[in-house]
């Protein structure tokens, strides 16, 4: 008798406690839903790869800063230039310009090439930059940085240090940061080059190269990304690195996403399309994420709480010729995808 009542008890309990689960369940799946709808908007474009003529007339004014890495020269880099309001070459990067530059113009006359694409700043720990090519940007010019007691944070690393340092706090949000050879070389630096958006995630950073663009989708907002379909897709994945994405929905892709867990070791979405003919207007995704101080301001009980801030999420898109750009606007229909994903921590 007295083994059934202890049994039956700690059935109750199970049940109390299965229903207190349920409950806070529950109220974690509302406040997440709360937390996303309260968030603001972000939105990103890529019409800096556009020439200057199929560039929408009424986009909002954004300012570049170009960074260039000591990679081979992404195609489109005489037009970012032309357009940065300020050029900083990553050491090695130095030797790209000034060794680069002619047959990307198509410029007979070398010299006055060379001297047409001055880079405001070197900066960096000097071990790539040629003695003659530090020597001509100096004698025109170039403030030369030389980092070379600091072996501790990369190239990129400073560059960005420099840009965020020198960037008021109200506008960070009014630049981006263009930054080209970042992606297809050495998989160490490649992994360092994507750690810098996380590390400046309050920055608008690129990651270019001649086949691909990554950018961060920031936690702290929903995002909306108009996708350029003459320049860029119809190729693209989202990584929830560093910490999963809990839950993950998008529209306007060919392989949308329903209140998806993505993390690293389990699904992640690779090889995607953008898919948005059925709507309108440039493809948008949406990508939400939650920080723990948004969740613990509406907990009303401690057992609700995200064990660690979740992380961000990068977009990876395919990025391609834009010779035949009317052609391929007609081919391919612009259209409206949305992400939106929220970050959570399980317990397994
Ligand atoms: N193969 C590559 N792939 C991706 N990014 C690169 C590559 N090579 C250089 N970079 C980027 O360009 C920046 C400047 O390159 P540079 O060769 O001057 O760097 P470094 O610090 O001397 O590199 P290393 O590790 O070879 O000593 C680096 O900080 C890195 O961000
Ligand atoms: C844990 C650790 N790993 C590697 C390096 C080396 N390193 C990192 S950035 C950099 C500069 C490259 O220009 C160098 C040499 C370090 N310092 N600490």
């Amino acid at each position: 008798m007295n083994e059934h009542r202890t049994s039956s008890s700690s059935g109750g309990s199970q049940l109390e406690k299965a229903k207190v689960r349920l409950v806070h369940h529950l109220l974690e799946v509302k406040m997440l839903g709360r937390a996303i709808r309260s968030m603001e908007v972000m939105v990103h474009s890529s019409t800096f790869l556009l020439p200057k003529l199929h560039q929408p007339a009424n986009s909002p004014a954004k300012k570049y800063a170009l960074v260039v890495l000591n990679q081979n020269l992404p195609r489109f880099v005489p037009r970012l230039w032309t357009h940065a309001k300020l050029r900083i070459c990553a050491d090695g990067g130095a030797n790209r310009i000034f060794d680069e530059m002619f047959q990307m113009t198509n410029d007979p006359d070398y010299e006055s090439t060379r001297k047409r694409y001055i880079p405001e700043i070197i900066e960096g720990d000097m071990d790539s930059i040629r003695p003659e090519v530090k020597q001509f940007y100096s004698s025109q010019g170039s403030k030369i940085s030389d980092k070379s007691h600091n072996q501790e944070t990369t190239d990129l690393h400073k560059c960005i240090s420099r840009i965020h340092r020198c960037t008021p706090d109200h506008e960070k949000t009014n630049l981006c940061v263009l930054v080209t050879g970042a992606l297809g070389g050495r998989f160490d630096h490649e992994a360092a080059n994507i750690n810098i958006l996380y590390l400046f995630s309050d920055m608008r950073i690129v990651l270019l190269s001649d086949d691909c663009l990554i950018r961060l989708l920031p936690k702290t907002h929903k995002h909306e990304i108009y996708i350029e379909s003459s320049v860029e897709g119809p190729h693209c994945g989202l990584f929830p690195v560093g910490a999963p994405s809990g839950s993950t929905t998008t529209t306007g892709l060919k392989w949308n996403l329903s209140e998806a867990k993505m993390r690293f070791g389990s699904m992640i979405s690779t090889s995607n399309i953008v898919h948005a003919e059925k709507e309108l207007e440039g493809t948008v995704l949406h990508q939400e994420l939650e920080g723990t101080a948004a969740l613990q301001e509406t907990t009303p009980t401690e057992a609700i709480q995200i064990p660690q801030p979740p992380l961000h999420c990068f977009l990876a898109m395919k990025v391609n010729d834009d010779v035949s750009h009317d052609a391929r606007r007609q081919e391919r229909a612009s259209g409206v995808a949305k992400i939106e994903s929220v970050a959570r921590f399980s317990a397994c």
